[in-house]
């Protein structure tokens, strides 16, 4: 396999060291990769790129500014862009190049560039009695006119605190900003379009689930603690939060009460006895 860029000059070597030794390597994966430069930071850590090498795995970048054609040849693209014109040029490379697997190819994942249809999927799901309960929150979209948002929230029926979301989720530090509102006069500070969702207790607890093919990781993470009856009743007001459930929240050497710390089962049902708080995802992390 060919390499174009960074490490090309390492292969040659590598492969006159190979056909000397007699001994065949793994063969060999080129990932070409387009993100952002906050997802490369976080993502393309050096720890990653040296474990991937190791693994006969290398990582390509992607120069946004020349045809992706001409670059490569590449075994898999990674990309996490958004756009029209990105979606496009993925697309059609991707007819072109058949044989390339695309992580992940635009229309696969487009439900979860939007928070309502990112929960359509869990919901369709039907898993209301499945060795416990697993649902989505009750949740409605506003497209404008901040005034209106109390009357509509009044309308839909939908019982405070409201946690306040981007509708759009596209990477973007503004995508993961939330709020939490607890009087549904002061959500009309917020600025539509944006999902509103009830808020649901759930022990200040979240189990995260990664999965790659047959491999499946559970994580726990500190949350937002439950929101009593007496604070609801108190508080007036809508607060800012910031990204709660991060990987600097672990809660997986914590202590927990055994009502809230959950019991892994099996790596596909992860239960806790209270509300799980589920979050569908698609992602580079
Ligand atoms: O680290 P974990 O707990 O897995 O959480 C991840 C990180 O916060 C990612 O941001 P970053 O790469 O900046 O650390 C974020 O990606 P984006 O910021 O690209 O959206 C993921 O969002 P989702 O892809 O929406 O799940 C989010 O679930
Ligand atoms: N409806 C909800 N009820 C309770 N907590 C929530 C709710 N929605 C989000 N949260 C909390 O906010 C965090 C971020 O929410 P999420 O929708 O996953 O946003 P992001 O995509 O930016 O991570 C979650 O990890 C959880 O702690």
């Amino acid at each position: 396999m060919r390499l174009n860029g960074e490490i090309s000059h390492k292969e040659d070597e590598e492969d006159e060291e190979e056909k000397q030794s007699g001994v065949l390597q793994p063969e060999r994966l080129v990932v070409g990769y387009a993100l952002t430069s906050k997802k490369k930071k976080s993502f393309l850590q050096p720890k990653l790129e040296i474990l991937a090498r190791n693994k006969g795995i290398s990582f390509v970048a992607i120069d946004q500014n020349r045809p992706l054609s001409d670059q490569g040849p590449f075994d898999v693209v990674l990309h996490k862009l958004s756009g029209m014109e990105w979606c496009k040029i993925i697309e059609d490379y991707r007819q072109k190049h058949p044989e390339v697997t695309i992580l992940d190819p635009p229309d696969a994942i487009k439900h979860l560039h939007n928070r309502q249809s990112m929960l359509q999927d869990v919901a369709d799901l039907n898993l209301s009695d499945c060795n416990g309960k697993v649902r989505v929150p009750r949740q409605m979209v506003i497209t404008k006119d901040s005034l209106s948002i109390p009357d509509q929230v009044f309308e839909a029926g939908l019982k405070l605190p409201l946690v306040a979301k981007p509708l759009v989720v596209d990477g973007s530090a503004k995508s993961h900003e939330l709020f939490l509102a607890y009087d549904r006069f002061s959500l009309s500070e917020l600025e539509p379009p944006m999902l509103l969702q009830e808020f649901v207790n759930h022990g200040g607890v979240l189990f995260k689930i990664y999965i790659i093919g047959e491999t499946i990781k559970v994580v726990r993470r500190f949350s937002l603690p439950n929101v009593s009856k007496r604070e609801l009743a108190k508080v007036v007001s809508v607060f800012r939060f910031p990204r709660v459930s991060s990987a600097a929240a672990s809660a997986d050497d914590a202590d927990l009460d055994p009502g809230i710390a959950g019991e892994v089962v099996d790596p596909v049902s992860v239960c806790a006895p209270q509300n799980i708080y589920l979050q569908p995802s698609c992602s580079i992390r």
